[in-house]
């Protein structure tokens, strides 16, 4: 069963062609993983799917429904959501509002203005759900910025789970953390994937060959491999163009 896909998706930059005909399928509750290295076009691809680029062709589709040309908001009322590389937050403010502010920002119709108390309170009730959700139950009067890296990206999962999404596209989580951040981003991903598909760009491969069900080697915006963790490392192809002694070793 197929939750997402892509199909044939193309962009062009002038005579480089970023993505190539790039066809990916994410299963409900699957983790998808997504690799290549540097200038391979992962971050173009992100930006197809997410929609901050437009794609010269091919179609996205999730649940359904075809996301490709809406733009980024309809994508995330559609069940789309993204975190960042750069993080996404209010630094200056707590933990706390960051969240209420997702929250209320994907509340649409049924929005109420924060000076109500039944719609604050269930504002708040939302937020500290999120916060523990995360593991930043304990944090809520925190100021964002003031926070440890790790901890300012799972604030940011949880920004985006606000949204409630069907897919979470996660742009290197563990990018700049140690290794008992990565250790708990591993574990939350781990929790999340029981209610949602996810689809991980990540340059750590140790997090990536233990949370992914399935693992595409993006080369030159092209699909070179996909396959289930023992596959990706075996394939004599990925190994030349990426893993090398790496995985070997
Ligand atoms: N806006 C743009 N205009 C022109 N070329 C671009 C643009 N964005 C990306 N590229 C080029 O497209 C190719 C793919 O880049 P992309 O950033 O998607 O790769 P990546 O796999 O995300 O790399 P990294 O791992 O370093 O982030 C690169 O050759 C890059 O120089």
């Amino acid at each position: 069963m197929t939750l997402f896909s892509t199909r044939g998706l193309v962009k062009q930059f002038g005579s480089l062609r970023a993505t190539d005909d790039v066809s990916i399928e994410v299963a409900p509750n699957e983790v998808h993983a997504l690799i290549g290295p540097n200038g391979a076009g992962k971050s173009t691809l992100v930006n197809l799917i997410s929609g901050m680029l437009p794609a010269d062709g091919g179609s996205i589709v999730l649940d359904g429904v075809d996301l490709t040309g809406m733009p980024p908001h309809k994508r995330v009322r559609a069940g789309l959501s993204r975190c960042f590389q750069v993080t996404n937050l209010f630094k200056k403010a707590t933990v706390l509002s960051n969240l209420m502010l997702a929250v209320q920002s994907h509340r649409g119709s049924s929005f109420l203005p924060l000076g109500r108390r039944d719609g604050e309170a269930e504002l708040i009730e939302r937020a500290v759900a999120l916060a523990g959700r995360v593991g930043l139950g304990s944090e809520l009067d925190r100021i964002a910025g003031s926070l440890p890296h790790g901890a300012q990206r799972q604030l940011d999962v949880a920004l985006a789970l606000a949204a409630n999404p069907k897919l979470l596209l996660l742009d290197e989580p563990m990018a700049g953390m140690g290794p008992d951040e990565s250790a708990r981003m591993v574990e939350l991903i781990q929790l999340l994937r029981r209610d949602m598909a996810i689809l991980l760009i990540e340059h750590d491969m140790d997090a990536v060959f233990r949370l992914a069900d399935r693992i595409s080697v993006l080369v030159y915006g092209k699909v070179l491999a996909s396959g289930n963790a023992e596959q990706i490392k075996s394939h004599p192809e990925v190994q030349a163009v990426y893993l090398g002694s790496e995985v070997e070793a």
